[in-house]
């Protein structure tokens, strides 16, 4: 059975802008894994401490065949795979792969909570999740469309980020 799921992605690497591309190609290359779509990017000033980068955060649509937790054991081999390269070249901070919904599932494991706990009070996962699906409900999200969800949030200096050159 093939299940949709919604991964929220933010990198503040030195170039993470390229982090994020090269992450949304990686997702659509995993095991009975495709990458159905994704949202703009966005540049949003960290929630939490503020001494660090800024982030670039998005959203992909993914259309699987993993149970939920293969697909977060997944998603956490990647987290580890550009963890390396920050090593490498020394970068600030590292990539996070959040698993935010799954079909319309409510998941309570000890490793894997979805819909994911904090997405509801993050502008930066919000918005672009409306923005890809925005007229969608879900009952596991109370039933309230995206969209009216986001904008209980905005407020996040999100900032959207055009084409490359
Ligand atoms: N929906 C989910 N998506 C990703 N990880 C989850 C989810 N639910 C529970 N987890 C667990 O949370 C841990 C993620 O820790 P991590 O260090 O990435 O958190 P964080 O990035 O600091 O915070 P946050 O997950 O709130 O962005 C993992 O060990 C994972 O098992
Ligand atoms: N803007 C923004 N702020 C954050 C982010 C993030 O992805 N974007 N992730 C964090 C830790 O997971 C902490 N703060």
């Amino acid at each position: 059975m093939t299940s949709t799921a919604l991964i929220g992605l933010g990198a503040n690497l030195d170039n993470p802008r390229a982090q994020l591309e090269r992450a949304i190609e990686a997702l659509d290359q995993l095991p009975l894994t495709h990458c159905t779509r994704h949202s703009r990017l966005y540049a949003s000033k960290p929630v939490g401490p503020q001494d660090q980068p800024d982030y670039v955060n998005a959203v992909a649509e993914l259309h699987t065949r993993l149970s939920p937790l293969a697909l977060l054991d997944q998603l956490q081999a990647l987290e580890q795979q550009h963890r390396r390269v920050r090593l490498r070249h020394w970068g600030p901070r590292t990539l996070d792969l959040d698993l935010l919904l799954f079909d319309d599932r409510a998941i309570i494991m000890p490793r894997l909570v979805v819909p994911h706990p904090e997405m509801l009070n993050r502008g930066f996962v919000m918005r672009p999740l409306a923005d890809l699906l925005g007229s969608r409900t879900f009952m596991s999200l109370s039933n309230e469309d995206l969209e009216t969800l986001a904008q209980q949030v905005e407020g996040d200096d999100l900032l959207p980020l055009g084409p490359q050159e």
